[in-house]
């Protein structure tokens, strides 16, 4: 049994399946040059309409403090994602100041990026781990270098475009903590496909 994260959201519709399909977690892109990025606007209506126990993040990627404190506070963010080259001294004065729990993404390619993950232990919350590669134009993982970053005591989602029929082997390889999808679960950019969604993450909560 494993989290679910699912990220990119960018509509009411798709927010309010993935909360009613178990979704843990729904991230919300800030990152501007990102093709995943959502409105302020957006977020405040969808989270407003959202039950409380499912879990809002918003993700930015060297963003200045005060603006992401502004963010959370006017879209009811709970927690949040940097996907830049935060520093883990920026990750764990963020994590105090805003009150908030602190995922780190990082994208993996080898050893050398995975043993960046141990200056980062004890200063955030989560490792958001993308492990994909392309092998021609099939996306493929090599799990086994998010397997390694599991012992270093941080809760790991793995995620690089994570199908819903990749998950058993993913949770095999790696135990996570969680899964984070998105592009493996969209039927159309910023839409998401409600039978990849629901695969998802009943194969995550050891539901199928
Ligand atoms: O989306 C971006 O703009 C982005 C920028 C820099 C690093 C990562 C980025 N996106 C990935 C994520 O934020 C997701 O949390 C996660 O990895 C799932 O996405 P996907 O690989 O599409 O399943």
């Amino acid at each position: 049994m494993a989290k679910v994260k699912i990220c990119g959201l960018a509509n009411y519709n798709d927010s309010l399946d993935a909360t009613n399909l178990g979704a843990d977690f729904l991230g919300f892109h800030f990152i501007k040059e990102s093709p995943k990025k959502v409105s302020e606007k957006m977020v405040i209506d969808i989270v407003s309409k959202l039950p409380p126990f499912v879990i809002p993040v918003g993700v930015f990627a060297d963003a200045d403090q005060k603006l992401i404190e502004k963010t959370i506070k006017k879209c009811g963010l709970k927690n949040v994602q940097f996907n830049g080259i935060e520093a883990p001294e920026f990750c764990a004065a963020a994590k105090a100041a805003l009150g908030v729990k602190v995922f780190k993404f990082f994208k993996l390619e080898n050893e050398s990026d995975a043993e960046k993950l141990s200056l980062y232990a004890g200063n955030v919350d989560y490792f958001v781990l993308d492990v994909s590669y392309l092998d021609g134009e099939t996306v493929k993982h090599n799990f086994e270098l998010a397997a390694k970053a599991v012992n270093l005591n941080v809760p790991v989602f793995v995620s690089g475009r994570i199908t819903p029929e990749e998950v058993k082997e993913a949770l095999e390889k790696v135990a996570p903590y969680g899964v984070d999808a998105d592009g493996g679960i969209e039927r159309l950019p910023k839409r998401k496909d409600y039978d990849k969604m629901n695969n998802l993450i009943r194969y995550a909560h050891g539901l199928k």
